[in-house]
């Protein structure tokens, strides 16, 4: 499943297959307390050695932490289903029994024919030590506050241990990623040796804002419910948005008997003298993805400077507005690119007025979106065609509304989220948006939005350097010359440069990006397998 869900959804989901008949919560509680522990055994394989039958080796021991809700009954199934292998278990309840909902209440009742269920205030840090494993089923989607202080002072204690979150770590705001505990300064490495265990499909606050660098390594397991989605909605991307996977080689690669104009001619605008590395390496990374022709439009005063440093990309004097009319006479031209290191005066803010009148493919990185921010008219001259591309910053210029909306602390579900920012700014725009981050979050007008997710086995921090925005909106430009609708333009770009970025490893600089599109190209030909473009 790619497919992301709101708490919301996954209830919904959950609660449409109870209704049918074919399943209990009971069971699908079951059945998740059997994914964490499947999980268990696949990331230790050594667990599952029979020590409980080994006289000689001591019993292995965990600590199951169940929270007040559904999440801890998930957790009292942990706990039977090890001790079932084995396991010495010692549970704690945080909460009170007599208020657990009605499955939670029937797991708690089962564990307590095994063993004795502890109260909170009986967890204290000393008892890490003897447990390898601690599972954590405090709560899952439904957190809707700030963790109370003596659940994070014992969260704290168990850093060191090897931990499982039961479907979402308990401080992980599930529909945003929000993080609803105050960590201490410098906790470096706090998801080594933590792993994740989710039900049926990733929810968005495993892969949006600074939650998904603390759930360790997210597993999701089935637990049946795959048939259910018709009965909440239609399956489409405008519902659910999805994690942007592996590309499909054959959509990348090009036919072999066409001419370099079917693949597109990208014009990207390169700002004034000592201004112009922004749009080389756009460009640079335009022609690198596969446009057919790629053009640098540059003021006269930058013409020299330029043409010392490019060879593959083409030069044109574009002096004004009037000049680039002009060039766009040539229908060829299908995509083009302003932004990087542009400038923020009049002739350029009367540049992108002729780019968006043209009514050409057109991405907006940077200076551009200043532009627009600051000029209704402009911004209202945005059509389906056009792809931005903001950081978060530019996102505070573009919407502030709506980044204030994003940055108001979640008090309770349905919380918004990064991805239903960028879909009400993609609707607003009319066009696609590029809300960058780690979580890039891509949709357009209709509401489509997926994400690219730079982290677990993605993780890129170098890709933080300067630069790498302009190769980005060159890819992007580069894909729509070649006939890629925005979105999938977007999309694709993004996850091929973080590709890029995981292929050329730590030391990485912005040129290095497109040079690195010819073998990460490469890998992925002949490939069919991926759902993004
Ligand atoms: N039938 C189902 O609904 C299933 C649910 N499942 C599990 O159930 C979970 C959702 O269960 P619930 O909706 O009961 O929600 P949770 O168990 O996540 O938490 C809800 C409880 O925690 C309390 N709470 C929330 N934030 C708190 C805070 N900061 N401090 C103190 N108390 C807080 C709430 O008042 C409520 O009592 C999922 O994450 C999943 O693990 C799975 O068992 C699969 C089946
Ligand atoms: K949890």
């Amino acid at each position: 499943m790619n497919e992301l869900l709101t708490a919301a959804q996954m209830r919904a989901i959950e609660q449409a297959a109870i209704d049918s008949g074919a399943v209990t919560g009971l069971e699908l509680m079951e059945r998740a307390g059997a994914g964490v522990v499947e999980a268990i055994y696949e990331e230790w394989p050594a667990f599952s050695k029979p020590d409980g039958e080994n006289e000689q080796k001591p019993r292995l021991r965990a600590v199951v932490l169940c929270g007040p809700g559904n999440n801890g009954g998930d957790g009292f199934v942990v706990a039977r289903l090890l001790h079932q292998r084995g396991w010495v278990v010692e549970v704690f309840l945080y909460g009170d029994a007599d208020k657990l909902p009605p499955d939670a209440r029937v797991n708690y009742e089962k564990w307590c024919e095994i063993g004795e269920v502890l109260p909170w205030e009986k967890c204290t840090s000393d008892r890490w030590g003897r447990h390898p494993l601690v599972i954590e089923a405090l709560f899952g989607t439904g957190l809707t506050r700030e963790v109370p202080d003596d659940i994070r002072n014992v969260l704290l204690a168990t850093l060191n241990c090897r931990r499982v979150a039961v479907d979402l770590p308990c401080f992980i705001n599930s529909d945003t990623g929000a993080v609803l505990m105050e960590w201490p300064q410098n906790l470096s490495g706090v998801s080594a040796g933590h792993v994740t265990v989710t039900f049926h499909s990733h929810k968005h606050g495993h892969l949006l804002g600074a939650g998904a660098a603390l759930c360790g390594q997210v597993v999701v397991k089935s637990i049946g419910l795959e048939f259910c989605y018709e009965a909440i909605g239609a399956t489409t991307a405008e519902v659910f948005p999805y994690l942007i996977g592996k590309l499909q080689g054959q959509r990348l690669s090009k036919i072999p008997s066409a001419h370099k104009f079917t693949h597109g001619h990208a014009l990207i605008l390169s700002g004034g003298p000592a201004q112009t590395g922004a749009a080389r390496m756009a460009a640079r990374g335009a022609l690198r993805i596969g446009a057919g022709l790629v053009t640098l439009g540059v003021p006269p005063t930058a013409q020299q400077e330029v043409a010392a440093q490019v060879t593959a990309v083409m030069l044109k004097r574009i002096a004004d507005a009037d000049a680039l009319s002009d060039v766009l006479e040539d229908k060829r031209i299908n995509a083009l690119c302003l932004g990087p290191a542009l400038g923020l005066g009049e002739r350029e803010a009367n540049l992108i007025r002729v780019a968006l009148e043209s009514g050409r493919n057109c991405v907006l990185d940077a200076d551009a979106l200043t532009l627009i921010a600051r000029d209704k008219d402009l911004f209202e001259k945005l059509h389906p065609d056009c792809v931005l591309t903001p950081h978060g910053g530019e996102f505070a210029r573009l919407f502030p509304d709506i980044a204030a909306k994003l940055d108001a602390p979640a008090t309770k579900g349905p919380a918004y989220s990064k991805i239903d920012a960028t879909r009400e700014a993609a609707k607003r725009a009319g066009c696609t948006v590029l809300f960058k981050g780690p979580d890039t979050v891509i949709s357009d007008q209709t509401g489509v939005a997926s994400v690219n997710a730079a982290v677990y086995d993605r993780t890129v921090p170098w890709l933080a350097t300067a630069g790498s925005g302009d190769v980005l909106a060159g890819f992007i430009t580069g894909l729509l010359a070649r006939g890629f609708s925005p979105v999938h333009a977007a999309e694709g770009a993004a996850w091929l440069h973080v590709e890029c970025a995981r292929h050329f490893g730590p030391g990485l600089i912005a040129e290095d990006l497109p040079e690195q599109l010819p073998a990460v190209l490469q890998s992925l030909s002949g490939s069919d397998q991926g759902n993004a473009v």
